[in-house]
């Protein structure tokens, strides 16, 4: 059993970790699970938690034979079942719908929102265990339910938390690049820059080269997965202090978890922040299954497309940072990740316009200047969702409990009683609502954490628990490279041609 060396917050712990605030004891939180398995099609074979694993790889050790054997079985017996099919209009539009990739971690329904592993974000705000009985859960809870499918005990998820710490030194070389970027270089690019840097690192690049058996690869893929979790908020924190503040780099405290040393790091030690840094890394740590295309690009001749934030350049065996990395420049495009950038300069421009108070036909007529100049309204819609995202639900519901004396809580929920109505007016945008990026700004500058260019950092961070666990179970069930089939439109054509052709014959 993993120890809690902090006084401070073991003490806290000790008391959230007992049945009395656990608004479930462990034997309901099996029998949701299950029932919630039944409901769903979740992958896993259990939800229910295992407390006798003290670590997560052990456990991960003992599901990965069940899980290789179940894929083979699917594989098997379900084979040749068609999916779906694939248009003209999916090809020319993003791949939007079509069904060809495995994702495990998250599950998107597009009425209801994110699934973690089955359960809602309502679900794991409650199931998943807790510094305070009524705070965000913890996101080292959630790393161990998007890498085994489990509810973790209190004590699980305390065992990530020290084993995050354990692998959280950042080697000197990665300051030392970013010191070499000029000034004015985008927090993203930083990032990426950094995360780059710490390849150097690569217990998997280091393996593949000593020639480690194929069978073996997601043992140091897992290494570098937890590695690159536990490094990455050192690496934001140094970005963030270095982009904006005095660039000392401060040390991390031990003493705090995951989310509450990070926001250390960068300098917020208000507590109610250290809260919010655990919800908001939880709601963003997973994709929801195809993310967009925003970051896609095409290689000349065979057209392979690398998308879905890392998992298809991880497809190539390219190590866990090269793909995190590449993920990462998808995130930095304004359609994905850097919307809630933008959202923030949105509304700052609906502030110095109109004011912070404009009455809703101010705000109707700002909306309609933004679309007539061109540009997307950001924060709203979304290429799977048909309805408000509950990740920005959560985050109303935080500034309702926390903030909502802050007049640009009120501006958010003036604007959300405004767009909706102007996009739908459009004709054409296909979700009006409000996604993730709406709200995550406003909570953010209450706690002072203003500049808005660094807040995709904040988002990529929280990613890299999604993305780097699908990267350990791809390895785990030895997925192949992944090659989507491109066409040109002279070869669409000419299909369609001898399509119509022969049936015309028939
Ligand atoms: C974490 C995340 O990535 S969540 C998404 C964050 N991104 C944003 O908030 C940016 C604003 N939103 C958008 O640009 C889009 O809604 C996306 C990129 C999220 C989804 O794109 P799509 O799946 O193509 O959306 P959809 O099918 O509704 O698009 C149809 C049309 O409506 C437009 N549209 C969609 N949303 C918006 C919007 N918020 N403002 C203005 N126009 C919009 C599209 O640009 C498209 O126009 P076009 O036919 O002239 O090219
Ligand atoms: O899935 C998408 O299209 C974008 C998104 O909301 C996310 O990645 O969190």
């Amino acid at each position: 059993m993993a120890l809690w060396r902090s006084a401070r917050l073991g003490a806290q712990l000790q008391k959230s970790s007992s049945a009395a605030c656990n608004p479930l004891s462990r034997t309901s939180i099996a029998a949701f699970s299950s029932r919630l398995l039944n409901q769903t099609s979740s992958l896993f074979s259990t939800a229910q938690p295992h407390p006798e694993a003290s670590d997560l790889q052990t456990r991960l050790r003992e599901l990965i034979p069940e899980e290789q054997a179940r894929l083979k079985e699917i594989r098997k017996k379900y084979g040749n079942v068609v999916l779906g099919e694939t248009t003209v209009d999916m090809a020319i539009g993003g791949m939007r719908g079509i069904k060809g990739m495995i994702w495990e971690p998250s599950l998107l329904d597009a009425n209801e929102g994110i699934r973690f592993r089955g359960f809602s974000i309502p679900e794991c705000q409650k199931l998943l265990p807790k510094i305070k009985p009524d705070g965000e859960p913890l996101p080292e809870g959630l790393l161990w339910l998007l890498m085994t499918g489990e509810v973790p005990t209190i004590e699980q998820a305390l065992a990530v938390s020290e084993e995050l710490k354990s692998r959280a030194k950042v080697p000197g070389h990665v300051e030392r690049v970013l010191n070499a970027l000029p000034s004015g270089t985008h927090p993203m690019t930083q990032f990426t820059a950094g995360i780059m840097a710490l390849q150097t690192e690569s217990v998997f690049a280091k393996a593949y080269a000593g020639g480690i058996h194929k069978s073996r690869y997601w043992e140091p893929c897992y290494e570098d997965a937890m590695d690159c979790i536990a490094r990455v908020p050192a690496l934001a924190a140094m970005i963030y202090r270095k982009t904006f503040k005095d660039g000392k780099v401060l040390p991390g405290d031990n003493n705090l978890d995951y989310s509450g040393n990070f926001a250390h790091m960068m300098g917020f030690d208000d507590p109610q922040f250290h809260e919010l840094m655990r919800l908001y890394i939880v709601i963003h740590s997973a994709k929801y299954k195809l993310a967009p295309v925003a970051g896609a690009m095409n290689d000349k001749e065979d057209g392979r497309s690398y998308w879905s934030e890392g998992e298809m350049v991880g497809s190539a065996l390219s190590d866990p940072y090269l793909s995190f990395a590449a993920g990462m420049n998808g995130l930095a495009g304004p359609l994905h990740g850097l919307a809630n950038q933008e959202c923030l300069r949105w509304l700052r421009h609906v502030v110095d316009e109109i004011g912070v108070g404009a009455s809703k036909d101010e705000l109707q007529q700002f909306v309609q200047d933004t679309l007539k100049a061109g540009k997307v309204v950001p924060g709203f819609g979304h290429a799977v969702l048909r309805k408000t995202d509950p990740r920005y639900t959560c985050q109303r519901e935080f500034a309702l409990k926390h903030l909502s004396d802050n007049p640009m809580v009120k501006l958010v929920s003036n604007v959300y009683e405004v767009v909706p109505d102007v996009l739908l007016k459009t004709g054409k945008v296909n979700n009006p609502w409000p996604n993730v990026d709406a709200h995550s700004g406003v909570l953010l500058q209450h706690y002072g954490l203003t500049e808005e260019n660094f807040y995709t950092v904040l988002f990529g961070v929280s990613r890299a628990m999604g993305v780097l666990t699908q990267l350990v179970w791809d390895r785990a069930l030895g997925l192949p490279i992944e090659r989507p089939k491109s066409l040109t439109t002279k070869a669409i054509v000419e299909f369609c041609e001898k399509k119509a052709s022969t049936m015309a014959a028939a």
